[in-house]
């Protein structure tokens, strides 16, 4: 079919191409991801120095006592160079004894001048375990208008900070310090591959890294500005290029500029990669950091365990809006208020019939739910993994059919309704949407289900009200019923046989001219135990209209005499 877009006015001839990368022999395409990267979380620095207004100190705290919680081993905490703020909750986290556990390494930013590295190395004295990150932009444009010098001028401020940060922790850090370092060079996505390689290698023969001595390479995606599968391209690139290799911790930093820093994360991993650097739920400059929960909940979803409990999603986005004052987007992946949330009728219809399977076939292996392999439709996790319910997973408005309507009933009062009832009791509902637009609450279908279906003792309606029954079976197994009923406002007793207490109950009602075929019938247990209470479904065809019953009762003669009672009533209304 022919394409019928036309072209836009939009100034286009402003924009070049992002080169691609000579690797025909790529390999990351075949990896796959079996285990979770080295996680270092920049909540604390690139997260907070994007907020309109940057977090108190006890917001820091906070935040960094939740992604300790959370099991995140590196944190980067801050620029303590910036300014007291940063300077001080460093300070503060490594002097109270117990704030940073002994397995957390906590890591701070400095760019390459020598005042603010010597302010940073000083904000560590004391820390168990300590990183000191520097950066410098490689990229033309940064060259030519920020620092307006050469490709060795450039190198040259790497290595001299590289060099600086040593001398710095040689002089003002103790043995009780585990020391490291990680080298970015920023913008990394717009500079030329071969010298991104030269100065990182510049970089390394200044700290010679070696057995025990590791060196951080973080290849940030300052501005991301190509398509994920070019950014692992540059990944496997610079991996089989970088000499010490073993010895090099290869780092990812994706922002979200183009909206697919999750995929770059991942498709970096795939490339070679060992650790991602990012912000929960995205936050950082501009478009955000890469979403380490995104990230995480992706492995988790894949049976690769993320080694970050995220089993209170609700408790961290709390805990993570407070920090920032900012709200979580109800879309967003995992986390959002509606991402459990299903309003459309086929998707309801699909999750529906999903929970049911799941129950068969855990009751057929003899186990629970929680011991098979997850496989409900249009839920990717469960949702209870996250200490989310069921409650909210399923939502009725105008775009909702049967499914949907079932699962409320189903859920919230164990009421399983047959397939026709389902479709009876949805046009009911749909016709309520219809008329009244928005959402029909949980609480609405149950008021909306009980006035058309169920009696009202204070306010009773239809042909008839039943107060006293008996029944007995005779030995040819013949059934009689007596029943004492209001009928049409007046008082009286039913009499009917039947080879069942149904057909028994329907002879009756002929004798006082109410004409009822039972074309359907089905029932359940709503509970367990001595208080079970049963329900049953009666489809009945009543003059020329054929319609559903229900009966609620602890005895299920009972619960089915009154589904016809419902049916009777609901004919005549
Ligand atoms: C991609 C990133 O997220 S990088 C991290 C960015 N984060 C921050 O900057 C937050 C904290 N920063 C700050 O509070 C301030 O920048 C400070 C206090 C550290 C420094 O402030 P100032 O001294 O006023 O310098 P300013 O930030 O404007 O830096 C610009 C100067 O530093 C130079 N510079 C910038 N980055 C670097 C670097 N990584 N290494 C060396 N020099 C650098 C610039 O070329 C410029 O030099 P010039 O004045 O000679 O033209
Ligand atoms: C400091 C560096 C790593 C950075 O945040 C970036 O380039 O985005
Ligand atoms: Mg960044």
């Amino acid at each position: 079919m022919a394409n019928r877009q036309q072209p836009s006015s939009m100034p286009i001839h402003k924009y070049g191409r992002y080169d691609q990368v000579d690797i025909p022999d790529r390999t990351w395409p075949n990896q796959r991801i079996t285990q979770a990267p080295r996680w270092l979380s920049t909540d604390l620095r690139d997260g907070n120095q994007a907020l309109i207004d940057p977090m108190s100190p006890e917001r820091k705290r906070r935040m960094f006592d939740q992604l300790v919680k959370m099991g995140y081993k590196e944190i980067e905490v801050g620029f303590p160079a910036s300014g007291q703020t940063d300077f001080d909750f460093v300070r503060s986290i490594i002097e109270e004894p117990g704030a940073i556990p002994d397995d957390v390494t906590i890591s701070v930013l400095t760019q390459a001048r020598e005042d603010l590295i010597e302010r940073t190395v000083e904000s560590l004295k004391g820390a168990k375990r300590a990183t000191v990150h520097l950066y410098n932009a490689t990229a033309p444009v940064f060259r030519r208008v920020v620092f307006r010098g050469s490709k060795d001028d450039i190198k040259q401020i790497a290595v001299d900070g590289t060099r600086l940060v040593m001398e710095y922790a040689e002089k003002l850090l103790g043995p009780e310090t585990e020391f490291g370092y990680q080298y970015s060079p920023e913008i990394f996505t717009d500079t030329e591959l071969d010298f991104a390689l030269e100065v990182c290698e510049a970089v390394m023969d200044v700290y010679q890294p070696g057995p025990g001595r590791e060196i951080i390479l973080n290849l940030p995606a300052t501005v991301e500005r190509s398509t994920p599968s070019t950014h692992a391209d540059r990944f496997e690139w610079m991996g089989r290029n970088l000499t010490r290799r073993e010895y090099v911790c290869l780092s990812v930093h994706p922002h979200n500029d183009r909206g697919t820093a999750v995929a770059a994360a991942e498709l970096a991993l795939m490339a070679g990669a060992d650790r991602i650097e990012g912000c929960l739920f995205g936050q950082g400059e501009r478009t955000g950091n890469v979403d380490l929960v995104t990230l995480g909940m992706n492995l988790f979803s894949q049976g690769v365990d993320p080694q970050i409990d995220f089993s209170d999603i609700d408790e961290i986005r709390r805990t993570w809006e407070y920090c920032n004052q900012m709200e979580v987007h109800p879309r967003h992946p995992y986390v959002g208020d509606l991402v459990y949330t299903s309003f459309s009728g086929s998707h309801q219809d699909a999750i529906k019939k999903g929970f049911d399977a799941m129950e068969a076939d855990a009751a057929a292996k003899g186990v629970t739910v929680d011991d098979i392999e997850w496989a409900v439709p249009y839920l990717p996790i469960d949702p209870k993994d996250v200490g989310r319910s069921y409650e909210a997973v399923i939502r009725v408005n105008s775009q909702s059919g049967k499914g949907g309507v079932a699962y409320v009933l189903k859920n919230d009062h164990k009421l399983d309704l047959p397939r026709r009832m389902q479709i009876e009791f949805s046009k009911i509902i749909q016709a309520k949407t219809d008329a009244e637009g928005g959402e029909v609450t949980g609480s609405d279908i149950w008021a909306v289900f009980q006035d058309e279906y169920l009696p009202n003792p204070a306010n009773p309606w239809g042909r008839i009200q039943v107060r006293n029954g008996q029944s007995t079976t005779d030995t040819d197994g013949v059934d009689t019923l007596r029943v004492e009923a209001t009928v049409d406002g007046e008082d009286t007793v039913l009499t009917g046989s039947g080879n069942g207490p149904i057909s028994a109950f329907f002879d009756a009602l002929a004798k006082v001219g109410i004409d009822a075929r039972l074309l359907d019938y089905q029932e359940h247990t709503m509970s367990e135990g001595a208080s079970a209470q049963a329900a049953s479904y009666i489809e009945c065809a009543i003059d020329d209209k054929v319609l559903w019953g229900i009966g609620i009762d602890a005895n299920t003669t009972r619960a089915s005499l009154k589904a016809v009672v419902s049916a009777v009533n609901r004919a005549a209304r």
